[in-house]
């Protein structure tokens, strides 16, 4: 049987099985399993021509936001609209078919701007370029989840569901679960809280599917099984998304309400030019950068210039920023603080 086999049954048993305490650990064994097979499954062919050509763009700028979503939608009509780069837009499905990039100048900060190839169904698996833009999507800051707001919610879902399939989790935060692989010892299981969706018995279980025997567990918050298994699977990536509905211009006013009040989204029509200045003040808020300001000690900051860092910097990241772009410009003795909050970061 092949894995795309196995992983079709596994699947209908999971659908078929009731989900009770009776089935917990049955079920619990049946994600591993599926979780196993998958990775097995999107591991690197060696055949020729699975790279693809035309994806290969190299990481520039002070962060890179990834533009996905079905055919025509509008990736690349956006991509035309907020950047200096034109990406050919037309109303066939499949214009675009492959990764170009625009920079975005934004707030001092260059944005590097991915449109990509529209995905479909299946992409996971390899439909259309879907592999591709999916590993390119693992490489962004931020996912910009493009919907035509005419259509049902139904993309929003198989897009969701796609990027889960390949250990892409959306607007979530990595499970505070410690866990190490060690050489010996068995299996040392712990937690800090109460535990309601997981007990010793199904953390074992599911270890063993992985064929690890010896090994430290604790679980610092609730955690589920599936949570667990990510933690295992160490390949997932958790990135912010933003959900970008475009076309607005084709629905109705109540419409627009509603769809502007669904959390993460923004409305936007690109070729009316609605709301784009919402849109990049959102991607900027998502992405947490900030500007730094340099100030020479006794004299007043300097505002025509500024250091583009993540929410949360330390002083070693100020540094290092430093050190990269501009550390002769700057003298030993420098004080940063941060514009908005004043506050001193060191
Ligand atoms: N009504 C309306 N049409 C739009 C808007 N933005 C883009 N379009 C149209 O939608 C069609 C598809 O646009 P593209 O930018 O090629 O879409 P894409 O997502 O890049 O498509 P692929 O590259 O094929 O995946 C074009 O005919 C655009 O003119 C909009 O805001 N409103
Ligand atoms: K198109
Ligand atoms: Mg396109």
């Amino acid at each position: 049987m092949g894995i795309l086999e196995k992983i079709s049954e596994i699947e209908k048993e999971i659908s078929r099985t009731q989900k009770n305490k009776a089935t917990e650990y049955h079920l619990g064994l049946l994600k591993a399993k599926l979780a196993k097979y998958r990775s097995q499954l999107l591991e690197p062919s060696k055949k020729a021509g699975e790279k693809g050509e035309g994806f290969d763009v190299l990481k520039s700028g002070d962060a890179r936001v990834a533009l996905i979503g079905f055919p025509s939608v509008g990736k690349s009509t956006l991509l035309s609209t907020l950047t200096k780069t034109e990406s050919e837009a037309a109303s066939y499905e499949f214009t675009t078919l492959t990764c170009i990039p625009g920079v975005i100048d934004y707030n001092g900060a260059n944005i590097q701007l991915l449109d990509l190839p529209g995905i479909i169904e299946g992409a996971a698996q390899g439909k259309g370029r879907g592999r591709q833009v999916i590993a390119v999507a693992r490489t962004a800051d931020l996912i910009l989840m493009m919907l035509d707001a005419t259509k049902k919610d139904v993309h929003r879902h198989l897009l969701e569901r796609e990027l889960e399939s390949v250990g892409i989790r959306l607007n979530k935060k990595k499970p505070n679960i410690y866990f190490k692989v060690k050489k010996g010892g068995g299996i040392s299981f712990n937690s800090t809280v109460p535990l309601t969706k997981i007990d010793e018995k199904l953390v074992q279980m599911i270890l063993h599917e992985y064929k690890l025997f010896n090994a430290e567990v604790l679980f610092r918050e609730d955690c589920t099984a599936d949570e667990l298994i990510d933690v295992i699977c160490a390949n997932r990536v958790y990135l912010p998304c933003l959900y970008v509905y475009n076309k607005i211009d084709q629905i109705s006013i109540e419409e627009v309400d509603r769809i502007a009040r669904t959390p993460n989204s923004v409305v936007v029509s690109c070729n009316m030019k609605l709301n784009l200045d919402y849109l990049l003040e959102t991607l900027w808020e998502y992405l947490s950068l900030i500007r730094v300001y340099t100030k020479k000690p006794g004299q007043p900051p300097d505002f025509s210039d500024g250091l583009i860092l993540r929410k949360g910097v330390t002083v070693e990241h100020v540094c290092h920023a430093i050190h990269r772009s501009c550390w002769t410009r700057y003298h030993k003795k420098w004080a940063f603080f941060l514009k908005d909050s004043k506050l001193p970061i060191y």
